[in-house]
């Protein structure tokens, strides 16, 4: 049996047309045009392209988008001084600093400054906080496009047990969160899990989401289970330059139900969902209750 492809790309397509849908009409009825401010510090040129494609893919999608980019030297100070300044800026709904910052500038703190209701990255601790209380808040957006992409996959995640692999507060756990929220069984692995092969091997969902290159083979998968490709890894291989994901993709196509590629798999739904929280952050500002999660 050879999986099914998840089409991460169309998916991420539909979610940004629905985005730009209801900014149209929240401009149209409302006045309002959600904003989002891009924070980089320093050049790395992975996060500028990353940056660049959020950019434009904002506008795209009918939102405001205000880019800031500081230089290397800039002291956790400025920094600080900024975000307080987007806090209090009404054009600017949503901020996202782009991680990783340097290293002379503490993160955590950066995290903590951000207003939790501009928090469109869900990483402030109260967000943090009231996602594993199973509330409503802002869902850190590609654990929120992973959920999405297993939606529309599965009938029904109820009762199935996920196995995740690595618990980064980026994605492992958050991911862990709204799975349980979905009554699924979850086991959250890493790196000193022992005999990791075995218990993804009991997986009906199993999510790869580690940084290692190719890490899940195709005997470590249940015949027909659901297999969600988080990594993004660049290797060269022959000479040439590539993207894989964290799992042997030419082996698990095989032996899984359904599969996402790298790229084209999660990625483009972390930014659809980046837009999308955007919105809802832009809703929140003013008690505008915003119609369907796709
Ligand atoms: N505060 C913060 N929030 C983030 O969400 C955040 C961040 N910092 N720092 C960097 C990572 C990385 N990230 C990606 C988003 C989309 C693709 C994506 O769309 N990838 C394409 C391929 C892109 C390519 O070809 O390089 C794909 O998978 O199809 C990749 C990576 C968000 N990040």
């Amino acid at each position: 049996m050879t999986a099914s492809l998840i089409d991460g790309k169309a998916h991420a397509a539909k979610l940004r047309a629905d985005v730009r849908h209801q900014a149209t009409r929240l401009l149209q009825e409302y006045g309002l045009q959600p904003g989002l401010a891009i924070v980089l510090v320093g050049s790395d040129p992975a996060s500028d392209v990353y940056v660049r494609n959020k950019v434009r893919q904002a506008a795209e999608a009918g939102l405001a988008s205000l880019e800031h980019r500081l230089p290397t030297e800039t002291s956790e100070a400025e920094l600080l001084a900024l975000i307080e300044q987007l806090n209090g800026d009404p054009a600017v709904h949503g901020i996202l600093v782009q991680l990783p910052l340097p290293a002379h500038i503490n993160e955590s703190k950066v995290i903590h400054a951000i207003a939790p209701s501009k928090d469109v990255d869900g990483f402030h601790p109260i967000n943090v906080g009231q996602l594993s209380a199973g509330q409503e808040t802002l869902i850190p957006c590609t654990p929120y496009g992973v959920l999405l992409l297993l939606r529309n996959t599965l009938p029904s995640l109820e009762g199935l047990h996920a196995v995740i692999v690595g618990r980064s507060n980026i994605v492992g756990k958050p991911m862990a969160q709204l799975l349980l929220s979905e009554h699924c069984t979850v086991t959250l692995t890493h790196s000193r899990t022992r005999n990791l092969a075995n218990v993804v091997r009991g997986a009906d969902i199993v999510i790869a989401a580690v940084g290692k290159p190719r890490l899940v083979r195709g005997d470590w998968i249940k015949p027909g289970a659901c297999v969600i490709d988080v990594g993004i890894n660049r290797v060269v291989e022959n000479g040439e330059p590539y993207l894989v994901g964290d799992v042997a993709f030419n082996e698990v196509v095989e032996i899984a139900g359904a599969i996402t590629p790298v790229p084209g798999g999660v990625g483009p739904m972390t930014i659809a969902c980046l837009l999308r929280n955007t919105l809802i952050a832009a809703c929140g500002s003013r008690g505008i209750t915003l119609s369907n999660a796709l």
